[in-house]
């Protein structure tokens, strides 16, 4: 049964629509994107999950729980990230996370949360004199001190440099290692594609593409690229005669083929019966990033 199960979600402030009809559901232990382009619904749909926000229409089942009738309940199974601006600069890290495990029924020791989250040298430094990175540590830290089997973490990394970032993937590869099943709202194409097992893509508020990285990148995975040179003169009537390709072009001493299919299995099998070595052989398929633009026709972030 999955953990969590949205249906025909629906929410909309004033006379504005901002989720229209979302449907996903999040199996135990996966970390499960949220990927859309600005405005697209992503936190609104999350906050309804986690009952920050009444929704209009639709069904939502957390473990079993409805936000909207079970919020107390709720609260301490899912932990969510501490927002940016929500804790007072002078506030010591021992003290934010005392603070915050006293909002739970069972909370683990946040001790040993200092330690796992590598913030022992830190305990008696204020929140605002942390680096950005550490304030990305404590915020998963105090995420995880209710002890929840759900974590929602909102752009998380959106605020960091890229070093940070990646830093940030491999604390959210750990708190999944923790059994605690992870829902990822994220601009980044590179930290859906690293992080997530399954994306769903959200544009004006409905899912457009719910599937793996690779799943999604398969839809618009039709065309190959192939760049080589050639280690001896050759025909483009070759390559042109195969059916596999659509076709050949050449830049000085470079080939470019693209085709669809087995073409690449049908361009080496033919060099090779004709004694011809592909020297600087590149393939080139789609990315993510391609399947973004194809199914929403934004660009992505960077
Ligand atoms: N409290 C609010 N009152 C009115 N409109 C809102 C409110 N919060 C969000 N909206 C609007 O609802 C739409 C969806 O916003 P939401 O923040 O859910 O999108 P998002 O996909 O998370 O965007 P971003 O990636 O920019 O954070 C946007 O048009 C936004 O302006």
């Amino acid at each position: 049964m999955p953990l969590i199960e949205v249906s025909n979600l629906r929410k909309e402030y004033r006379n504005h629509v901002a989720v229209q009809d979302v449907s996903f559901s999040v199996e135990e232990g996966e970390i499960f994107g949220i990927l859309g382009p600005n405005g697209a619904g992503k936190t609104t749909a999350v906050e309804c999950i986690e009952g920050m926000r009444k929704r209009d229409g639709g069904e939502i089942s957390v473990m079993g729980l409805d936000p909207l009738k079970d919020l107390a309940e709720l609260r301490e199974s899912i932990g969510i990230q501490l927002q940016q601006s929500e804790l007072p600069p002078k506030m010591k890290v021992w003290e934010a996370l005392e603070l915050y495990s006293t909002f739970y029924r069972d909370p683990v020791d946040w001790r040993e949360l200092i330690k796992d989250w590598g913030l022992s040298g830190k305990a008696d430094t204020p929140y605002g004199s942390l680096s950005g990175g550490q304030q990305q540590r404590l915020s998963i830290a105090l995420a995880l001190v209710g002890n929840p089997r759900i974590a929602v973490f909102d752009e998380l990394t959106t605020a960091l440099d890229p070093h940070a970032r990646r830093e940030t993937w491999k604390l959210i590869e750990k708190v999944r290692e923790q059994d605690v099943t992870v829902l990822l709202v994220t601009h980044f194409m590179e930290e859906a594609e690293r992080l997530c097992d399954r994306i769903a893509i959200i544009e004006s508020g409905r899912v457009v593409a719910l599937d793996t990285p690779s799943g999604l990148v398969s839809r618009v995975d039709e065309q190959q690229i192939i760049r080589f040179k050639p280690s001896v003169p050759m025909d483009d009537e070759l390559l042109t005669s195969l059916p596999e390709v659509s076709s050949v072009t050449r830049s000085k001493s470079q080939v470019t083929v693209v085709g669809k299919g087995n073409v690449v299995y049908a361009v080496i099998s033919v060099l090779a019966r004709n004694q011809i070595v592909a020297n600087e052989l590149r393939l080139e398929q789609a990315s993510l990033d391609d399947a973004f633009v194809a199914l929403t026709g934004s660009k992505p972030a960077n």
